[in-house]
């Protein structure tokens, strides 16, 4: 089998350690291919060949409607290759192909986005309280950025942070989570073929622990941009103080779903189990959280059961599964013990709960979509993400109830209120904690509009406006045009 690469300085080469990394197949435990596996000395190159192509490169000076045209050529390959990069993200994390066919689409419109943004922010002229003197503030790039994403949207979140990178003339290293490297790989061929120059984009392969803590602790590395799970997050933070890097962290979430009485009950319903089940559950903004109003409660939980039941499991490339397996044996350990907690806490499994009994099914790591009642605020299977096809429900009898349990988490990436009554899903949402709340509608994202996390769920944002400036520093240029002594020390 042949060695796939690491990309550094413009050259497709493995790493010095010469150890390789076998990318298992999470519906069948196939091996699918074999990365060369990266270590800090590989994460130093890399570095050292994205500060060289900062500093002394044409890349950060380059016009931003030329940056703009290469990033808008990488949504063209992204486009023309759609289909192989649908296919490989599907064998390496388990979702259907109509699901990462849907990523491809998205991957390629949030290039286009910065693409089209690029060369959009001239600067601004202050009005100077001054007399004689030119203010004005521009946007710089931030310098060197290191990048590291995690493993169940691949390359998805991969563009949120590569495409803003070179639209504002940034260098970069990426590393992919250990266990889906293969869409990043391929994007990096892209963005070669597309002319990022050499030193401009870097890729490193490999564990969070060497690799990713290199890149979060190295002082040339002015900007760390995590997405992933809270306890590296923090990692992450304490590693980047050393330098004062800025950071960037998409974090977890437990978000909630408050369904009232007077919602559409079946379209309610229906988004409910998409908010959790999509994606075996292995989703930041999930709806883990499912809270009801009493008086449908049991209505609602019955008729989620049933649906529940019919959720077909099976391979990502069968066109008639609607989810698939969980990313690896180890996750769904994580998950098992999960939902154990929670039976121990008191919680019902009203369906799920357990490995699937179909023979097709034991060679992946299949869980059942899982629905737990009898569910309070308090217990450790309401407040922890468990990231698998497990969903929480809790019951409320007024508006008040209901947004104090929405609000009750550490986290605070995205919620959603299901209602009639438009005043009362303004005052809902006014008082939800979340960087993302939807009325009548769930885990909805669209380039043109911020990403990100209140609370625990993280610091800064990404996409819209506000994920380009991540990308830059602000100066602000002082010109007098009439400089006298001050006489001040006369
Ligand atoms: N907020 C968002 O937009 C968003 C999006 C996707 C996923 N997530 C979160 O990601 C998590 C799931 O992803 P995961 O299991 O891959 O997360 P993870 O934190 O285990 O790993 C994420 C990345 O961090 C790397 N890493 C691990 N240890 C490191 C260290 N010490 N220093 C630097 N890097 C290190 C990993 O190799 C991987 O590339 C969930 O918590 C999910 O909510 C958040
Ligand atoms: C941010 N999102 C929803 C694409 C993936 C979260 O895991």
């Amino acid at each position: 089998m042949d060695i796939k690469k690491q990309f550094i300085d413009g050259k497709w080469v493995v790493s010095e350690s010469n150890k390789t990394r076998d990318i298992i197949n999470p519906f069948n435990k196939e091996i699918i291919a074999r990365v060369t596996e990266s270590d800090e000395d590989d994460a130093k190159l890399a570095i050292a060949a994205a500060r060289k192509a900062f500093d002394h490169g044409s890349w950060p000076t380059t016009p931003a409607t030329e940056r703009g045209q290469i990033v808008n050529k990488i949504a063209d390959l992204i486009e023309r290759d759609k289909e192989e990069l649908a296919e490989l993200e599907s064998l390496d994390t388990g979702k259907t192909v109509e699901e990462s066919r849907g990523d491809m689409d998205d991957i390629a419109g949030v290039f286009r986005y910065y693409a089209e943004l690029a060369d959009k922010d001239g600067g601004e002229i202050i009005d100077s309280p001054i007399p004689n003197s030119v203010s004005k503030v521009v946007r710089e790039p931030v310098g060197v950025c290191g990048q590291i994403t995690p493993w169940n949207y691949p390359l998805l979140q991969a563009s949120w942070k590569l495409a803003p990178a070179l639209a504002a003339g940034n260098t970069l290293i990426m590393k992919p989570s250990e266990i889906t490297p293969l869409t990043s790989i391929k994007v990096f061929e892209l963005m070669e073929e597309a002319g990022v120059p050499a030193g401009v984009a870097n890729l490193v392969l490999g564990a969070g622990n060497a690799v990713g803590a290199e890149l979060s602790e190295n002082n040339d590395v002015d900007l760390i941009s995590f997405t992933g799970g809270i306890e590296t997050g923090k990692k992450i933070m304490r590693a980047a103080s050393d330098n004062v890097k800025k950071i960037a962290l998409e974090l977890g979430g437990k978000n909630p779903n408050v369904v009232f009485a007077d919602a559409d009950f079946d379209t309610a319903l229906d988004q409910a189990m998409n908010a959790v089940f999509f994606h075996a559950g292995q989703i930041c903004s999930a709806g883990t959280r499912l809270i009801v109003e009493d008086r449908i409660h049991d209505k609602f939980v019955n008729a989620l059961v049933e649906k529940v039941e019919n959720i077909k499991l099976g391979s990502g490339f069968d066109e008639t599964t609607q989810m698939g397996p969980l990313i690896s044996e180890e996750h769904l350990n994580k998950v098992i013990k999960y939902v154990e907690n929670g039976v121990k806490e008191g919680v019902t499994v009203a369906t799920g709960g357990k490995r699937p009994e179909d023979p097709k099914l034991q060679d992946g790591f299949f869980y059942l979509p899982t629905v737990l009642t009898n569910c309070e605020s308090k217990m450790d299977v309401v407040q922890n993400e468990g990231f698998g096809p497990v969903i929480t429900v809790e019951k409320f009898s007024n508006e008040d109830e209901a947004i104090k349990l929405a609000n009750d988490s550490i986290y605070g990436l995205s919620g959603g209120v299901w209602t009639n009554d438009i005043a009362k899903a303004e005052r809902c949402v006014a008082k939800m904690r979340m960087g993302t709340v939807w009325i009548n509608e769930f885990n909805l994202y669209f380039p043109h509009a911020p990403w990100g996390g209140f609370k625990q769920s993280g610091i800064g944002r990404e996409l819209g406006k506000a994920g380009l400036e991540e990308y830059t520093e602000t100066k602000h240029i002082f010109h007098n045009l009439k400089p006298e002594p001050i006489n001040w020390f006369q």
